[in-house]
């Protein structure tokens, strides 16, 4: 039973968020820094509180278009949290007179083009599997600490539930769903690792340069890729890291910091245009780690479901050409590299993007074919695409 006092907070927080996305819609903030700031501004909710609390939030945004058909009327977020515990939350999934993208609980339009992309049945397996909780992974850093050091040490010492992950040969996965407060870890302050899904991981792994090799992270946001193929370099070549939000480069430059990573330089657009002519043509490599809809991360970010629409779509799939297009000059000629990847799970973000790049720029995919991964019934990790262009020579 949850605590009435809970429940209010519950409540009242789901309600603002309500508002917030009928006012802002697509530009309305994400749920999770809503919900940092809503416990900042609420001590009265004690640890365990929070936990009951911050899980139960996500279940209720998860399920939300289910709940809204099985639950009492008139609908009200104490009816749904409720409901999440009667047997029919269970029992009704199985009801097929409910329309499938209800039972998946996904807004229909991104269902519909999920089902373009994937057919009716994977549609409602990859949203069945993205209602659940996402799993806490982390990438260690070979420069720091080896994998095997730091599980024996966790699992001896601080005895965390933990495996190391089955594809990135860097990654651990915590087991239990119990919120570890990894930020305040000492390994964490020493840079041994980063929170970082395997999917992510296995895409910046694409990125496979070599000792005196210069990349170009064009879309570097706080540096996640980067930070993951760095080690590569060995300390040799050069990183530039490219983003049109400056604020996110000092934070990247913070995590280098920790991290003990010092062949890098950021770059803000300004710098990057002010340098153009010099770096055109020079890069072996160049991540084009694009903004998207993000509908392969919705098991973290469950409210994006709900900014979904096909403008927004259109929107991304523009900016995503727009941006490689701009990246694509610094690409050395005859041996370099593109990377193209995304965090969405769409058709017309992913392979058409890069099928009409290949067209338009005279390129082609190398490295075998493109990588993608799909939350489904045995698949841990978020939804992700990468590609690795290169000019036909
Ligand atoms: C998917 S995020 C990058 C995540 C990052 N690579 C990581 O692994 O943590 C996309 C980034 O593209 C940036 N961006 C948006 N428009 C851009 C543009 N025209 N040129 C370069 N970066 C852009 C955004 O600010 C955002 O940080």
């Amino acid at each position: 039973m949850i605590k009435k006092f809970i429940k209010g907070h519950i409540s009242k927080f789901l309600n603002l968020w309500q508002q917030e996305l009928e006012l802002k819609k697509e530009q309305a903030n994400p749920i999770d820094s809503m919900l940092r700031n809503y416990l900042k501004e609420n001590k009265a909710l004690g640890s365990n509180d929070r936990k009951l609390f911050t899980d139960n939030v996500y279940k209720l945004v998860r399920h939300k278009v289910y709940l809204d058909t099985i639950s009492p009327k008139p609908l009200s977020w104490e009816g749904r949290l409720d409901t999440i515990y009667t047997e029919k939350f269970a029992t009704q999934r199985k009801n097929m007179s409910l329309l499938p993208h209800v039972r998946a609980s996904c807004p229909k339009d991104l269902f519909d083009v999920l089902c373009d992309s994937f057919g009716e049945e994977k549609a409602i397996e990859i949203c069945m599997a993205q209602n659940l909780r996402a799993p806490l992974t982390v990438r260690v850093n070979p420069i720091k600490i080896s994998r095997e050091e730091l599980i024996q040490k966790w699992r001896d010492v601080n005895k965390f539930a933990i495996k190391p992950t089955e594809f990135s040969p860097y990654g651990i996965t915590f087991t239990t769903d119990k919120n570890e407060n990894l930020y305040e870890l000492p390994e964490f302050k020493r840079g041994y690792f980063e929170i970082q899904d395997e999917a992510s991981q296995l895409a910046a792994f694409k990125v496979k340069c070599q000792i005196g090799d210069h990349v170009l992270d064009y879309c570097a946001g706080a540096g996640g890729k980067s930070l993951a193929f760095a080690p590569y370099l060995k300390g040799t070549g050069q990183i530039y890291l490219h983003d049109t939000r400056d604020y996110i480069l000092q934070e990247a430059k913070k995590r280098f910091n920790k991290a003990g990573i010092q062949n890098v330089q950021f770059h803000t657009q300004e710098s990057l245009n002010n340098n153009k002519n010099k770096l055109v043509k020079k890069f072996d490599w160049v991540v084009c780690d694009v903004p998207c809809t993000g509908t392969g991360t919705l098991r973290r970010n469950p409210d994006l479901k709900y900014k979904f629409s096909r403008n927004r779509l259109k929107y991304f799939v523009d900016l995503q050409a727009s941006v490689f297009k701009e990246a694509l000059p610094f690409v050395k000629p005859k041996t370099g590299k593109i990377v193209y990847s995304t965090c969405s799970l769409l058709q017309e973000e992913n392979i058409f993007q890069i099928t009409k790049f290949c067209k338009e720029f005279n390129l082609e995919v190398v490295d075998g074919k493109h990588f993608q991964t799909t939350p489904g019934k045995d698949v841990e990790m978020d939804g992700f695409f990468c590609a690795v262009l290169q000019f036909k020579n």
